[in-house]
């Protein structure tokens, strides 16, 4: 005779469905990082997604994506890294459609190049401009660490730079092996952010949603937003 109290019985393994089921369910996080051309945008993505620097890169054209699933106190979910290109020609073939959904945004600069600190304005009232709400977890790093002789932008100038936009900054390498503890320690704070902060929408929901309830939310957005944009 069968022991329905068997705690075999618990013991099943989940049906397809079951996993497919959880899946779909499984959380979706849009990180957009974005910066000066040749900061190292693509490195650090590629960094944090497949744990090596890239042999070689080539100037981001629009939009490059990297996802990876991370496990955020027992809950898998999936960050979807958007590597934005920082040339202005390449930028053209951006559309708005980028800036939908946005749940954190990285920027990022050369800490060996002042004039890419020196934009960090910029591409912040870009993102104003594009009606990415300031509540979002935003962060600011400095990359190239590595490069010890030539570093251009003292860490209190950053420092203080992003505390008056309540931003926490991280001075990291890309290229640097030992640093990559660290890079993966920056997208993993965002990870806990995310998880942790009261949601605007299901970010299940923002991959579910058709294109036309989405920009319904956009326009509702821009025009709660509109008196509130950037004055840049
Ligand atoms: N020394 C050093 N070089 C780096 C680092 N990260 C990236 N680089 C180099 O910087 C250059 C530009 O890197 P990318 O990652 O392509 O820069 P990007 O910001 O994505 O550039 P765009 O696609 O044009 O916006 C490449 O030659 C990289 O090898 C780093 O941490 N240290």
């Amino acid at each position: 005779m069968s022991d329905l109290n068997n705690t075999d019985l618990h013991e099943e393994p989940e049906s397809s469905v079951t996993v497919i089921e959880k899946q779909a369910q499984r959380r979706i996080f849009k990180i957009i990082v974005i910066g000066d051309s040749n900061v190292g945008k693509t490195c650090l993505t590629y960094r944090f997604c497949s744990s090596k620097f890239p042999d070689k890169t080539e100037a981001t054209i629009g939009v490059d994506f990297r996802e990876k699933t991370v496990n955020v106190e027992g809950e898998q979910i999936k960050l979807q890294l958007w590597d934005t290109a920082g040339q202005e020609r390449f930028r053209k073939s951006m559309v708005q459609h980028y800036y939908r959904n946005v749940h954190a945004i990285v920027f990022v600069y050369d800490v060996t190049k002042m004039s890419s600190f020196e934009n960090m304005p910029g591409w912040i009232c870009e993102c104003d401009q594009h009606n990415l709400n300031r509540d979002i977890p935003r962060i600011l790093v400095g990359n190239k660490c590595d490069e010890k002789e030539k570093i251009a932008v003292n860490t209190n100038l950053a420092q203080k730079f992003a505390d008056s936009y309540n931003m926490p900054l991280f001075e990291t390498s890309a290229k640097d092996d030992e640093k990559a503890n660290h890079v993966d320690a920056i997208f993993m704070t965002l990870a806990h952010k995310l998880k942790n902060a009261k949601p605007m929408m299901p970010p299940y929901l923002t991959v579910q949603l058709g294109d036309n309830a989405q920009r319904r939310g956009l326009e509702r957005a821009s025009t709660e937003e509109r008196n509130d944009s950037c004055s840049c």
